[in-house]
């Protein structure tokens, strides 16, 4: 089996507990990629599909994917680029990001077209999110769907996260309209209430799954932090509730930690509400621990 996610994956700096930093990789699709090779079987083929630079910055980070058995299929390497930075400050448990990536290099990751299309060929999955969108050019964003749109046809399971950060988009309007048409071209669609909220203005969860599976979305889990998950399934709906008590550390990462649990879980053939509740234990050991990937040792304890 093989599997890819697309976007960006930057120099993360996570508070250490002691009023310093600690240098780490992460982003967005990359946490759930991550989660998945942490997950699943190692014969799985897993790749992060992006654009890379030549820095030393890029250097370690694709030392560390090689180090994982993260490859990166046929991303671009391009002279001159490099990563994205972000950090993360938290109050209590919870974070907030600075991002320091207006130049970074995975901007440039649908520019070459037949690589792309390469990258995405005879993949079992493929996820992508609103922050892959967010980095894209307008060109480039339809290259994009458009490969997406390809290797779906071609037999590929697509699986979305809105994930919207209203500070990557021009206006709302915009970000709406990429998000709702990349909707059409998934299969599974992983939500944050929070986010469709201040984006659609969903009034709760039940409306932010009915209007996505209203565009003809079969599978969506609209996650609700520290509550129930609401599963739309097959035209049925249910809730998924979340585990009590969790000690929380540092949230980031949990929405991801959450799609990666649970697209392990479907990849496996568990049935929606399994892989829901598998999902949320994942999520509750990603937020036991400090920046937005969860230790493969800890991931493998989240198995029964
Ligand atoms: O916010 C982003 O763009 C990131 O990818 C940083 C974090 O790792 C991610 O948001 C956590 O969900």
């Amino acid at each position: 089996m093989k599997i890819a996610a697309i976007g960006e994956c930057m120099v993360e700096f996570a508070p250490d507990g002691r009023d310093g930093w600690q240098m780490g990789f992460a982003g967005d699709t990359f946490n759930t990629l991550w989660t998945l090779r942490g997950l699943l079987p190692s014969n799985v083929t897993t790749d992060y599909v992006s654009a890379f630079g030549d820095d030393e910055f890029s250097r370690r980070q694709l030392a560390f994917f090689a180090q994982h058995h993260v490859g990166t299929a046929n991303s671009p390497h391009i002279a001159g680029g490099r990563p994205g930075l972000y950090a993360i400050t938290l109050d209590g448990a919870e974070r907030s990001f600075t991002y320091w990536r207006g130049d970074s290099v995975a901007r440039r990751l649908a520019d070459d077209s037949a690589a792309l299309a390469g990258s995405l060929k005879d993949r079992k999955l493929i996820y992508f999110s609103g922050i892959t969108l967010a980095i894209l050019t307008p060109t480039s964003r339809r290259a994009l769907l458009a490969a997406v749109t390809v290797a779906r046809a071609q037999g590929s399971l697509i699986a979305f996260d809105p994930n919207y950060r209203p500070r990557l988009w021009p206006d709302r309007a915009i970000a709406a309209a990429a998000i709702t048409e990349a909707e059409h071209v998934a299969d599974i669609v992983l939500p944050t209430f929070d986010d469709e909220r201040s984006l659609f203005d969903d009034v709760d969860p039940a409306a932010t799954g009915r209007r996505i599976t209203d565009l003809g979305v079969r599978e969506c889990v609209v996650k609700n932090g520290g509550q129930a998950a609401l599963l739309c399934h097959d035209g049925r709906v249910a809730e998924s509730p979340a585990r009590p008590g969790v000690k929380a550390v540092d949230t980031s990462g949990a929405g991801d930690a959450f799609n990666g649990g649970y697209l392990a879980a479907r990849l496996q053939g568990r049935e929606p509400a399994d892989a829901a509740a598998f999902a949320h234990r994942v999520a509750a050991l990603a937020i036991g621990v400090r920046g937005a990937l969860t230790p493969f040792s800890v991931l493998s304890t989240a198995r029964e």
